[in-house]
């Protein structure tokens, strides 16, 4: 389904943009965890979700979930960084200016296509096509393996069945 395959693909530049917000991170005092930030984009998101007819609960959950893999990405990142100093980025992104206005605009587009998507995702055949497009999503990308795990971790709720 086309729909999911956009959704899914917008999912996968998030988990993917998480190199270069590890690369703003590593090395310096900031931790992985901003737990200010995290609140901000789930009000955020739950506050835009009514007017776009989701469930803000919902929303909440499927953004929860999208920022747990990029988290994972970090975490899988910092211990590749660590163990093999010649993988470390060459250079370092600033967060507030380079990296976070990219998320900001994934996390709008998100929301848009959960919108878009509602139908495709209350139907029975949900999980199998939101599989499929998982499948397609990582070859086109050629997502690693920690990539291609925090893939299938961020849209585990997708499917919403109500
Ligand atoms: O913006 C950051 O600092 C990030 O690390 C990204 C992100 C996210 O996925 O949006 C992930 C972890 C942080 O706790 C906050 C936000």
């Amino acid at each position: 389904s086309p729909g999911l395959r956009q959704l899914t693909d917008l999912a996968a530049r998030r988990v993917q943009i998480a190199d270069k917000v590890a690369a703003a991170k590593f090395g310096t005092p900031s931790p992985i965890d901003d737990p200010v930030r995290e609140q901000q984009i789930l009000d955020s998101v739950a506050a835009k979700a009514p007017g776009l007819g989701l469930d803000a609960a919902g929303v909440v959950r499927f953004f929860r979930d999208q920022i747990e893999a990029n988290k994972l990405v970090q975490r899988g990142l910092y211990a590749r960084w660590t163990e093999q100093p010649g993988t470390r980025p060459p250079g370092r992104p600033d967060l507030g200016t380079e990296v976070r206005p990219v998320i900001d605009r994934l996390n709008t587009g998100l929301l848009s296509e959960l919108a878009e998507t509602r139908d495709a995702r209350v139907r029975r055949s949900c999980d199998a096509r939101l599989a499929v497009a998982v499948r397609l999503t990582d070859t086109r990308r050629g997502l690693d393996r920690l990539h291609s795990v925090a893939l299938g971790e961020s849209v585990r709720s997708a499917c919403s069945r109500r």
